[in-house]
């Protein structure tokens, strides 16, 4: 962490040293008044101004040194945190996916703590140490005797500390291992607590087979590591004063010193407790900051051989200029893999051979599992093909434009996120527009845009998804994505999000890929494609809506026959979107 800080700025650390060098002088200031006060013939009188002075000095400039670090300190924990930030944007969500969200969080949450409560130990533990060697400088004046037996039993300490404090730190490395698995174990509890609740069986075998023996686990691996450090730190406190008596009893016989010395040295043993004891406590917290930042390191390392860290927006969009005769968007023998398990076969889509023209509005429909998020995923660039080119404009997609190549699609997922901000809200136009989507969707009497946010995201499934249109619509890209989008909606709107949504972006010259299985709708699109197995096949719609029926069943057919049965759609609070300016 220090080395962090004196990059984080050099002269800041190098003015920090020079502080806390003061205040060290201060402290060695006080004891050396104090051990004249007691020597014979000393004035008392001329001896309060300096007592108070290195009072005052060391008051100050302890104060100074421990502000200076604890701003150094906190600006690389800042640092730390916007970095991780942004490395986790810059990697491929593929990788993301493979590290695993509990990895993440917990090293964005739990270690970044760590990392923060050392940094607030560190001003004490830096400002202990300076005073501890300002007043063995001290004592090397008083006598290089003492300061030679005072180094030779310090080194002995410190190297017996650090060969025992290795101890400790392996279970201390345990614990944090088992910290990702009690974190896995939460985002579980949060994500099912409803099933849970519905269910006390398996409430009770959660807490009982799962929680519980990893919670506790991770207490007797703590309490291992926690009881080794305080041992070794009793033993490290205990060698201080085993210290203090080899200098103040057995070295005066070896080699007696003045009587001044001793007292002045025994006067600096006793203020140096204080500091040693500081250094001492802190050292675990400081272990398991070590520890924590080991982990983030580990986890940038991981991050960094994959980030797009060449395909940044600053430069032009290479995909600005269309090729003559290429088409928009073409996929040319695109294969992706997911690893399967041990006694399972991986699953393979592809090869895709696909071209799609601007403007055109396309269904992508197959069973379950068939590749169609796959597909959609590769399409948006957020996975990147095992083989096989993917061009848009004619310009192939690589590493180094990838980002510029993102910047052309809005997608709502079937798992979509809702932001609570809308990006650009501060421009007039676009709260206006928002609110105007609103409105065309049903929401304005829910949701209003306040300060550039939506009032509210607590609404129903169907009705979040529609605000999740309203953000996908007000980001204006060539290209929209929508996976699934009508699954929760009511028939009104699937009816409104296919035959008047769809077609209003189209004639806006979007283009856009709709992933669906509501094959009543299969007529507004100018092309189908069909997944089956990971192998794409393009086949007139009939033909695809056929492939549909005999692959899905029961609910969705019902909920098709609402319209097959001619249930009448009423005209409904829907406002048609041509109405709005889209
Ligand atoms: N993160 C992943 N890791 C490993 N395998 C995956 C992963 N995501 C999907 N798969 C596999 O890829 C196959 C295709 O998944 P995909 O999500 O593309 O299907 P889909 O057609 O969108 O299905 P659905 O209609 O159910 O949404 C699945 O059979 C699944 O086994």
């Amino acid at each position: 962490m220090l080395r962090d800080m004196y990059r984080q700025s050099l002269s800041s650390f190098l003015l920090v040293i020079i502080v806390a060098l003061c205040a060290g002088i201060g402290g060695a200031g006080v004891v050396h008044t104090i051990s004249k006060s007691v020597s014979n013939g000393a004035s008392l009188r001329a001896l309060a101004p300096q007592f108070f002075f290195f009072c005052l000095l060391q008051l100050l400039s302890k104060t100074g040194s421990q502000f200076l670090l604890m701003s150094l300190s906190q600006e690389v924990v800042c640092r730390l945190r916007i970095d991780l930030c942004r490395k986790v944007l810059l990697t491929p969500h593929r990788k993301l996916e493979t590290l695993g969200k509990a990895r993440l969080q917990a090293i964005l949450t739990a270690d970044i703590t760590t990392v923060t409560q050392a940094a607030q130990v560190m001003p004490s533990v830096f400002a202990s140490t300076i005073v501890i060697a300002v007043c063995m400088g001290y004592i090397a004046w008083l006598s290089w005797w003492v300061f030679a037996c005072f180094c030779a039993l310090f080194l002995c300490g410190g190297s017996a500390y650090y060969f025992a404090e290795r101890w400790p730190r392996k279970r201390m490395r345990k614990v944090r291992e088992q910290l990702d698995t009690v974190y896995e174990h939460f985002r579980s509890l949060l994500a099912g607590s409803r099933e849970l609740q519905l269910n006390e069986v398996r409430a009770k075998y959660f807490v009982d087979h799962v929680v519980t023996p990893s919670a506790r686990n991770f207490r007797t691996l703590f309490l291992r590591g926690m009881g080794a450090y305080s041992l070794v730190d009793n033993a490290g406190n205990t060698l201080f004063y085993l210290t203090i008596g080899l200098l103040l009893f057995v070295m005066p016989a070896w080699h007696p010193q003045p009587g001044s010395v001793m007292t002045t040295l025994t006067f600096l043993l006793l203020f140096l407790i204080q500091p040693i004891t500081d250094v001492l406590t802190a050292l675990p917290f400081i272990s398991q900051s070590s520890i924590a930042l080991a982990r983030i390191r580990q986890l940038e390392a991981d991050l960094m051989p994959g980030t797009e860290a060449n395909s940044q927006l600053s430069t032009a969009d290479p995909f600005a200029h269309a090729e003559a005769n290429a088409p928009f968007l073409r996929f040319a023998s695109v294969y992706h893999q997911f690893p399967g398990l041990s006694d399972d076969r991986p699953f393979m889509l592809g090869p895709v051979d696909l071209s799609i023209e601007a403007g055109e509005l396309i269904f992508v429909v197959g069973g379950n599992g068939s590749g169609k998020t796959t597909l959609a995923m590769l399409l948006l660039g957020l996975y990147e093909p095992e083989r096989g080119r993917i061009e848009l404009n004619g310009v192939p997609v690589d590493r180094q434009n990838i980002a510029h190549y993102r910047q052309h699609f809005s997608a709502v997922f079937a798992d979509f996120h809702l932001f609570d901000e809308i990006l650009g809200a501060d421009h007039q136009d676009i709260g206006d527009r928002a609110t105007q989507y609103l409105d065309a969707l049903g929401l304005s009497h829910k949701v209003k845009v306040e300060s550039g946010r939506f009032t509210t995201t607590s609404l129903s499934t169907g009705q979040r998804k529609r605000m999740a249109l309203v953000s996908s619509y007000l980001e204006d890209r060539p290209v929209y994505l929508f996976d699934e989008w009508a699954a929760d909606q009511d028939p009104a709107f699937k009816r409104v999000f296919y035959r008047e949504l769809l077609p209003e972006l189209k004639r806006r010259g979007k283009t856009v890929i709709v992933i669906s299985h509501d094959d009543a709708y299969f007529d507004c699109a100018d092309r189908i494609v069909t997944l089956s197995e990971g192998t794409l096949t393009e086949a007139p719609a009939a033909a695809s809506s056929q492939f549909i029926h005999a692959e899905s069943e029961g609910s969705e057919r019902a909920a098709q026959s609402i319209y097959r049965n001619g249930q009448p759609l009423t005209k409904t609070a829907v406002k048609p979107l041509s109405n709005t300016q889209a």
